[in-house]
């Protein structure tokens, strides 16, 4: 078990992390989710002993590692930019972390040998171990960094937006077989990323930041359903703020005949099994999209719809980020 206890950190006079509090159980996959700057990778880089707090603790199965060093803490980590040494073959890659283990901690080079393949079989790569970096794509490439972070067998896997550079399909293929990978191997596991629908499909808990911040950390079902505060509601899927300080999601504003709020259509689009409609409440500026079923026949653009949620929500006036 994970447990970051009231970490701040500093870079100059800026607080890069304040107070911030997490627990993660064996066996679970995290997302820290939030936007650029919220101070995601400094955590996950503080978790893995790759940057130190200026106050708190980070403690793995009890014990204050605070002051470990990252080798000492034996945990994989894989970044979003591949880093893989390119004068070195994937195999090599693979091995590198097993490799450079001094004396009687090093494998025999037959060992190393037969972990790699291992590896790159689990990866899915069996058979491009003679290959260089620069002779695969990038999907593969980050399959043989996660292969390079799985070598030292960690308990904890931290990942900094591992596909953030990959194409929307390759992407989502990815994520998914990360998913099993992670089940399969009975891994610890905590990924940065700003892609809420990434957090969403992938993450058991989701963490959401914002200026250093924790706002909440809860079940994908939950930070959507239920969010904390109105950052959260606005981060994690879309949502409309009509007049009165209500939140509301798209597909929970329904069309109606009696009453309602007037809005003049201005775009349309399909969007899956759903109509995007898009207005603007009648005689204001506040943008208002709602999704329609797609079995109806959408209303036509320049008209007025009358709209009302079917499921809102609203947040107390002070004591929340903005
Ligand atoms: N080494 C550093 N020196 C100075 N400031 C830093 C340093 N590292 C991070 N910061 C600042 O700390 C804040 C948090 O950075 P961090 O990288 O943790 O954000 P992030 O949420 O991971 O953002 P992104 O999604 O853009 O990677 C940012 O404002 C950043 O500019």
């Amino acid at each position: 078990m994970i447990k970051v206890q009231n970490i701040t950190k500093h870079f100059g006079a800026f607080a890069a992390l304040y107070g911030v509090d997490l627990e993660v159980q064996p066996g679970e996959f995290i997302a820290l989710l939030g936007p650029s700057g919220s101070g995601k990778t400094t955590l996950l880089r503080i978790i893995a002993g790759l940057e130190f707090q200026d106050g708190g603790q980070v403690l793995f199965n009890d014990e204050d590692v605070s002051s470990r060093s990252v080798g000492e803490r034996q945990v994989g980590f894989v970044f979003q930019h591949y880093a893989l040494f390119r004068h070195m073959t994937v195999a090599e890659n693979v091995a590198f972390g097993l490799s450079v283990r001094k004396g009687k901690n090093r494998p025999t080079k037959a060992a190393i040998r037969a972990r790699a393949e291992e590896l790159l079989r689990l990866v899915q790569l069996e058979g491009l171990g003679h290959r260089y970096p620069g002779q695969l794509s990038g999907g593969q490439r980050q399959r043989v960094a996660l292969a390079r972070a799985l070598a030292i067998e960690p308990k904890l896997l931290l990942l900094d937006e591992p596909f953030g550079a990959l194409d929307a399909k390759v992407r989502k293929d990815l994520r998914r077989w990360l998913k099993d990978l992670h089940t399969q191997m009975g891994l610890t596991s905590i990924f940065v990323t700003h892609d809420q629908e990434e957090a969403l499909e992938l993450a058991d808990r989701v963490v959401v930041m914002d200026h250093g911040r924790i706002d909440q950390a809860g079940t994908p079902e939950q930070v959507y359903m239920e969010p904390a505060t109105p950052f959260v509601s606005h981060f994690v899927g879309e949502t409309n703020l009509l007049p009165g300080g209500l939140h509301v999601r798209p597909h929970d504003l329904e069309i109606v005949t009696d009453g309602g709020d007037p809005v003049v259509v201005d775009n349309l689009f399909r969007k899956g099994g759903f109509w995007r409609v898009e207005g603007k409440l009648a005689g204001s500026d506040t943008v208002i999209e709602l999704d329609l079923d797609a079995s109806l026949p959408p209303p036509a653009l320049g008209t007025t719809i009358f709209i009302r949620p079917r499921r809102s929500k609203t947040f107390p006036q002070t004591g929340v980020s903005p």
